[in-house]
């Protein structure tokens, strides 16, 4: 439902940040129906292989950030606060995610209400490291009160390798009081590519609920 109502968001001519996820694919699917029905003319940006490969098979055309600005970019989330920050990155995806929904004019949130949290912190936060860097940034995260973990692989011997490489370390925080500073010094710790803490960047969020989509602005 929230991935129906994002799609009528889409206007003709525009560049759209393609998100990564479950219910992204809802929204990349139906974009496709759409901007083949009415002749759209959009083009998409993917923030991972998924998205690409959802993109191709619809026929949306690709682009690049370094060849078109973002007008509008539709991703999913696995935590939302009630100030519209999140916590991504449970597929792994949150590094290009987030510069190409950082990078977009306007940044829409599509995801079901279980995504809907007080605080962040249930979900750990995941983030990004180059492989050489796990023992320090293990250091750090302890020393931040974190419980790391690096993300094994289901379906291949050893940890996630992120398209862009690196690993996944699971930071477990307790409940996060202020996701703003964490998201920066997070950052900050040698070694760490990217966190998926997303915060001040979300224009709306599109809820999908029992009782129908609720709009968070
Ligand atoms: O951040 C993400 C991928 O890195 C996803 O957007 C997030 O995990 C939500 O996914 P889903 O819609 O499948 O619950």
């Amino acid at each position: 439902m929230a991935a129906l109502v994002a799609v009528d968001e889409i206007k003709e001519n525009q560049v759209v940040g393609l998100g990564t996820g479950s219910t992204t694919h809802y929204f990349i699917n139906e974009l496709a129906k759409r901007n083949e029905k009415e002749e759209l003319n959009i083009l998409g940006v993917p923030t991972s292989y998924q998205s690409f490969l959802l993109a191709q098979k619809g026929k949306i055309p690709i682009t690049t950030l370094d060849e078109h600005d973002i007008d509008v970019s539709v991703d999913g989330a696995d935590e939302i606060d009630s100030n519209l920050n999140l916590i991504k990155g449970g597929g792994a995806a949150h590094t290009l995610e987030k510069i190409i929904d950082y990078a977009a004019e306007k940044f829409i949130v599509i995801a079901d209400e279980s995504k809907l949290v007080d605080r962040l912190g249930k979900f750990p936060v995941p983030v990004e490291i180059i492989p050489q860097s796990v023992k320090t940034v293990f250091s750090s995260l302890n020393d931040m009160g974190a419980n790391p973990e690096i993300r094994m692989a289901k379906y291949k011997d050893g940890p996630v390798i992120t398209d862009n490489g690196n690993f996944i370390v699971d930071a477990q925080f307790p409940l996060i009081d202020n996701p703003i500073p964490l998201e920066k010094d997070l950052n900050s710790i040698p070694g760490v590519v990217e966190n998926g803490i997303f915060s001040q960047m979300t224009d709306k969020a599109i809820i999908g609920t029992v009782e129908g989509v609720k709009i968070l602005k």
